[in-house]
Order: structure tokens, then C-alpha cells, then sequence
């Protein structure tokens, strides 16, 4: 197909659930060779939309062309075979199968008889590999890898499939700054030899740096096609995406505060010892590559890496987070950036979500007024999109359950918040609102752990930067020093990695 041809296009395309539209009859068309950004607040409809592209959810009406063929109901399986591949918001891996099968599955190269070819299977795999240069053996179950290797083992699969059209749904979710450099080359690389893409992104430097051209959704609406996102500001395509101007949250620092929490010759599993003070009402972040130390000592702290040793203190008194309950009980609270499998059930509504494992009671019986209460209070601060707060959060757009996730740490009554990519997945009009809501906490005596790969959050929140590298404390970074190239550069200077 010709750069510039229509290579996939939707008429009066639509989705309901219930009487609720996830996105109103829609007319679009991707040109071939382009990289198309889809924009969108969350629960917008964009996953929506490349679901039903990709042939994993059913239109409730309209019609689906690729290449100028109708292929509206053609199965998923079928339109990967054409070449229409989505990776979505999540890895999407099957866990017991190797590196390898994960690769190359399901086009497993075969030989006569249909026996599969294993080590045909293995010494592909290695190449692809080494062209994403994924440093992975290719039989360890998928499984094993860590959260963050799965997600590009994923993203290596999607862009090896290749086809007439990848479509990413968020792929730079927690990847640092390096990887997205690469994840970019690639994604370059095979625009100019043809490949066309689609793009979704709620950061708007990423959409300004890869996209040629945008479609914005608002509230299952189109809101703004054709639109080059080069030719506009950030800001306006902030504007563009939540229909007001955003404005940016930029805390004033607090450098020094009373001790809140110690750690004391602390050790746990990969990470230690530590000795380290966090002053109450402060937000300290944790960086370091994986396995630096820096996620080993935040898991610990809230009771997610169990076998530590050496003291934690909490307002003068040493207390226990040998398990999450513990933690819990403490004082301490972990929002996990594994939403899937750390953090949500997905069948259980929005409102008994809120309060998993510490439903409010009054007089031995579940409090449903409080439940409803603080539904509506979270409600009013972070706008969660849904039908209502009986709606199981299975159902939710990926940002809006990061919303709940975080309103559930609250319900903790937390001393300390240990925030994992807290604003991974979240449009830009949230995030800033939840920066605020870090402030507010803050200024209530509550102390913030904060991990994030995205160095401009870091900057604009973090009173204090901890780098950590070997499992040790490497670097710490205060005041005017909390620059992203400091955060990068303290990182680089002692591995030669850059972050
Ligand atoms: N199975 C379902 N049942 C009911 N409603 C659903 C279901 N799946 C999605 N929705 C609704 O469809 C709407 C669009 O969701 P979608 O996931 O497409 O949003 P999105 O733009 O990708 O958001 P995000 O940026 O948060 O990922 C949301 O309001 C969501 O709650």
C-alpha cells in the first residue's frame, strides 16, 4: 500500500454497554505510513476504539474497513493475520510459556507433519531479541520476568509481528527514559520502512515527539481530528484533551522536617543495609534502575518484600511490616503500580473496591452510608468515569481504575503513602490533580514515598531525591539540585546506564 492511502477506516463505528455509549458513532481513517496518535481524558473511549480495530470487542453498529475491505466481522485472529496487531494496556503474555513461545506464538515455525520446530523456535526468538535487545534467556517462563520485562517482551512482540497496523495502547506505561529512547528508534525504524501505527499516549511530549497526526476523544466523543500535534503547544493539547486549561502543579518544597520515618540498618531481600530519615510531611523519591535497590526498599517498607532486618520506626516507635497486613496496621500504605495483580478485583464495584479488606463498620455491621459517603467524596476529587458506583471496576477505563486504587489507599488512613507510578495511566488533567492531592496529604502530617520514571514528575513534587544503585543508597538530591538531568545523570554516572 501506497504512504498516504487509506489503510484502515471507520464509519459510524459505535460501542454501548448498556445504554451507556463508550464511544459515539465515529468516522475516521488512518492514512498508511502515518503514526496517528489517539488523545483522550480517561474512559474517553481510545481503548475502546482500537479493541474494536483490533477485532477483541464488538461494535454495537457500523462498519470497519481495512485496505477497503469490510472487515467488521471478521474474528481477532483473522485480522492478525492481515496484519492489524493491538498491544494493549497490558503485557498480555501467558505466563508458563517460555521467552521464546511468548515470541513467536502463534505462528510456532513448524516442520513436516506439523511438529513444531523448537530449536527453529529458540534461535528466532534470540534473534529478536538481540535486534530489541532484550537481554533475556529465551526458555525462562514469561512468568519470572519481572512486571517492567514483560511489558517489552510485549511491546518486542507486537513490533515484530509487524503487519499493516500496530496499534500501542499506552506502550511507555513505567518504562524509563532510555527504554522509551529505544521503544522510539524502533517505532522509526519501522515507520520508514512502511509500517503504519497508531499511538496512544496521555504524555503529550511523546505524542508531539512520534505522532504525525492526532485524533482527540473526549467522553466517547470525537472531539478534534487531522490535528498536527507539532504545529500546538503542550498546553493546548492539554486543552484540546479535557476541554479546559491545565494547570500545572508545582509544590513548594519542604526541605527539612521532623523525623517521621526511620529506617535503621535496614536489609531486605535485594536492598541494604539502609539508614535513612523521612521528615514528616515530606515527599521523598526513591529512582534507581531495576534492581538498583530503589522498588526493593519501597516494596519492604510496606510489608510487599517480606525477610527484612534492622528497625523501622515510625514517629519514635519501631514497627513491623513483615507482611501487607502489617503494614496496613502500622500505618502504612503501598499503591502498587500492578494494578492487575496487586491491586484490583476486578468483579467487585467501584464503591466495595474502596474499601477492600477494611470496610468501614458501625455496631458490628458493614457501614453501606459510610461506604457510599466516601465513594462520594473520592467521586467529587478524581472524577472517576462509570455508570455508578455499583459498577465492577473490571469495567473501568485503565486510568479511572488507577483512580480507585489510590482512593482505596486513602481509606487506609494511612501515616505513610508509598505512591508506584501513581500517575501511570492517568490523562493529564488527573495527574495534576493527584500532584494536589500528594500536597494536601502532605500538609496533613502524612509522608510520601514516591517512585516514578517520569522525571518532570519528580521534579515538580519530590522535597527530596534518593538515587539508588548496588542496593545501597548511591546519591541524595535536594533543593535546586532536583533537576531531571541530576536524576539521570546520578544514575548514569555510576552505572554508565543511561536511565
Ligand atoms: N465491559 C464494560 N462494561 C461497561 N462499560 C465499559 C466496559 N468496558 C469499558 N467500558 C466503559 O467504556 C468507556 C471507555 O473506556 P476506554 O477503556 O475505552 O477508555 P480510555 O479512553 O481507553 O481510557 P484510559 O485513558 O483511562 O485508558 C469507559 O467509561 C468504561 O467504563
Amino acid at each position: 500500500m501506497e504512504r498516504g492511502e487509506v489503510v484502515l477506516e471507520t464509519r459510524g463505528l459505535e460501542k454501548k454497554y448498556g445504554e451507556n455509549y463508550a464511544l459515539e458513532p465515529l468516522d475516521l481513517t488512518i492514512a498508511a505510513g502515518s503514526i496517528h496518535g489517539f488523545l483522550g481524558k480517561n474512559g474517553a473511549g481510545k481503548s475502546t476504539l482500537v479493541g474494536m480495530i483490533a477485532g477483541s470487542v464488538r461494535p454495537t453498529a457500523g462498519e470497519i474497513l481495512h485496505e477497503g475491505t469490510d472487515i467488521t466481522s471478521t474474528g481477532y485472529t483473522e485480522r492478525r493475520a492481515m496484519g492489524i496487531h493491538l498491544l494493549g494496556q497490558h503485557a498480555e503474555l501467558v505466563g508458563a510459556l517460555s521467552v521464546a513461545e511468548n515470541l513467536m506464538m502463534p505462528n510456532l515455525p513448524r516442520g513436516a507433519g506439523g511438529l513444531v520446530k523448537w530449536s527453529k523456535v529458540r534461535s528466532e526468538a534470540r534473534e529478536v531479541l538481540e535486534r530489541y535487545r532484550l537481554p533475556f534467556h529465551v526458555s525462562t517462563p514469561a512468568a519470572e520476568l519481572s512486571l517492567h520485562d514483560q511489558r517489552r517482551l510485549a511491546i518486542a512482540r507486537t513490533l515484530r509481528e509487524g503487519g499493516s497496523l500496530a496499534m500501542l495502547d499506552e506502550p511507555t506505561a513505567a518504562l524509563s527514559r532510555s527504554e522509551r529512547r529505544e521503544l522510539f528508534d524502533w517505532i522509526r525504524e519501522l515507520n520508514a520502512e512502511g509500517q503504519t501505527f497508531v499511538f496512544i499516549s496521555h504524555y503529550n511530549s511523546e505524542i508531539q515527539e512520534i505522532c504525525d497526526e492526532c485524533t482527540v476523544f473526549r467522553d466517547g466523543r470525537l472531539v478534534a481530528s487531522g490535528v498536527n500535534p507539532r504545529s500546538i503547544s503542550s498546553a493546548e493539547i492539554s486543552e484540546l484533551v479535557t476541554g479546559t486549561a491545565v494547570q500545572e502543579f508545582h509544590r513548594v518544597p519542604v526541605p527539612e522536617a521532623q523525623a517521621h520515618l526511620e529506617l535503621r540498618d535496614f536489609r531486605a531481600p535485594g536492598v541494604g543495609p539502609i539508614d535513612l530519615e523521612i521528615g514528616r510531611g515530606q515527599i521523598i523519591g526513591f529512582v534507581g534502575l531495576p534492581s538498583s535497590g530503589a522498588k526493593e526498599l519501597a516494596r519492604a517498607i510496606g510489608g510487599l518484600n517480606p525477610g527484612h532486618t534492622g528497625e523501622i520506626v515510625l514517629d519514635g516507635k519501631a514497627v513491623a511490616t513483615a507482611d501487607v497486613p502489617a503494614a496496613h496496621a502500622a500505618g502504612i500504605a503501598y499503591l502498587t503500580d500492578d494494578r492487575i495483580h496487586e491491586g484490583l478485583v476486578k468483579e467487585i464495584s467501584i464503591m466495595e473496591s474502596l474499601h477492600l479488606g477494611n470496610w468501614p463498620t458501625s455496631r458490628g455491621l458493614v457501614d453501606f452510608p459510610a461506604m457510599k459517603r466516601y465513594y462520594t467524596s473520592i467521586n467529587q476529587r478524581l472524577h472517576i468515569r462509570s455508570s455508578g458506583q455499583q459498577q465492577p471496576v473490571g469495567e473501568l477505563s485503565g486510568g479511572n481504575q488507577q483512580k480507585v486504587l489510590i482512593g482505596a489507599i486513602l481509606a487506609l488512613n494511612p501515616r505513610v503513602i508509598i505512591l508506584d507510578e501513581p500517575t501511570v495511566g492517568v490523562d493529564v488533567g488527573t495527574k495534576e490533580e493527584i500532584h494536589g492531592l500528594m500536597d494536601e496529604l502532605t500538609r496533613q502530617g502524612i509522608s510520601v514515598i514516591l517512585l516514578t520514571y517520569d522525571a518532570d514528575e519528580m521534579c515538580r513534587v519530590a522535597d527530596i531525591v534518593v538515587a539508588f544503585q548496588d542496593q545501597r543508597v548511591a546519591r541524595v538530591l535536594t533543593g535546586a539540585d532536583i533537576t531531571a538531568d541530576a536524576i539521570i545523570d546520578s544514575l548514569v554516572e555510576h552505572t554508565g546506564v543511561s536511565a
